[in-house]
C-alpha cells in the first residue's frame, strides 16, 4: 500500500526543552494510523510538527512525497492535511453554520456536497445550525470539529483524542464518524482510549518520552500485554 506520510527521525524544541527525540512513522493510503503513549509522550506535539505549528528541529516529515518540514501551516493545509486539534479549534460566539463556512477553504459544489454529507453523519449540527457553537454540548462540539476538518477535501486528517471526555455512547458516534471519514480520507489519530483506538486503527505507533518505541500493525498490539502495560499502563 502507498505511503502517504512519513516522519523520519523527527525532533522538535519548544523554547529550550527538546520534546521531540526521534519520531518515525508511516501512515499508509486508507488505513488508520494511530499514536499511542502515556500523558506527556509527545502524541500532540508529534500532530502539531505535521501541521508546522511547532516545526521540526531535525528529521523530515514527507507528505504525498514532497518535503513539508519547513513549510508554513497554511502551506500544509492547503497541500490537503486537515487538522482536529484537542483544544477542537471551533468558534463558540460564531454558530455552527458560521463556523462551518469559515472553515471551507474552497467554497465550491464539492465542498457544498461534502457539507451535506457531513451533516448526514452528524444530525445534532444540522438541528443547530444556527445555534452558537459555545452552546454545544462537548460531544457535538467534537462532532463540529471534525466536521470543520471533513469538509475540505483533505488526504490525510490528523485528529487529536476525539474521544477526550464524552461518555461511552457519544464516543461510539464519533468512532462511527470516523470508520465512515476513513472511507475517503487517511486519518492520523491520537487516541487515549484504548479499546476506540484497537477497533478503529489499523497500525500503531508508540511514543514515549518524545520517541517512537514501537511500531506495527493494531492486532499484535491487541495481543501484547507486555507492551500495553509497560507503555500504556494498561493489561
Ligand atoms: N508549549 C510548551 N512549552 C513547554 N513544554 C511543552 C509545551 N507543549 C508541550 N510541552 C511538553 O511536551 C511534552 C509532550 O506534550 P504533548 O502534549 O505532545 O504530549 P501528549 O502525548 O499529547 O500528552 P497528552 O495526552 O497529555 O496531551 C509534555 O511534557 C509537555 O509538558
Amino acid at each position: 500500500m502507498t505511503t502517504l506520510l512519513k516522519v523520519e527521525g523527527v525532533h522538535t524544541h519548544i523554547g529550550q526543552y527538546h520534546i521531540l527525540q526521534g519520531i518515525n512513522f508511516e501512515a499508509k493510503i486508507g488505513e488508520v494510523s494511530v499514536l499511542l503513549g502515556r500523558n506527556g509522550a509527545g502524541k500532540t506535539t508529534t500532530l502539531k510538527t505535521i501541521m508546522g505549528l511547532t516545526p521540526a528541529t531535525k528529521g523530515r516529515v514527507i507528505f504525498n512525497e514532497q518535503d513539508i518540514t519547513r513549510k508554513a501551516t497554511y502551506e500544509i493545509a492547503n497541500l490537503g492535511i486537515g487538522y482536529v486539534p484537542e483544544d477542537q479549534g471551533i468558534f463558540g460566539d460564531l454558530t455552527v453554520e458560521e463556523n462551518m463556512k469559515v472553515a471551507m477553504r474552497v467554497e465550491n459544489e464539492a465542498a457544498f456536497k461534502r457539507q451535506e454529507y457531513v451533516l448526514e453523519l452528524f444530525p445534532d449540527l444540522k438541528k443547530f445550525w444556527k445555534k452558537d457553537a459555545g452552546h454545544l454540548s462537548g460531544g457535538q462540539k467534537q462532532m463540529l470539529a471534525m466536521a470543520r476538518a471533513f469538509v475540505n477535501d483533505s488526504k490525510l486528517l490528523l485528529i487529536d483524542e476525539p474521544s477526550k471526555g464524552l461518555a461511552p455512547i457519544v464516543i461510539e458516534t464519533v468512532m462511527e464518524a470516523i470508520t465512515e471519514m476513513k472511507k475517503s480520507t487517511t486519518i492520523v489519530l491520537v487516541e487515549q482510549n484504548f479499546i476506540m483506538a484497537s477497533r478503529i486503527g489499523n497500525t500503531y505507533t508508540l511514543i514515549d518520552d518524545g520517541e517512537t518505541v514501537h511500531s506495527g500493525i493494531m492486532e499484535d498490539l491487541i495481543q501484547n500485554e507486555e507492551l500495553k502495560r509497560k507503555y500504556l499502563g494498561i493489561g
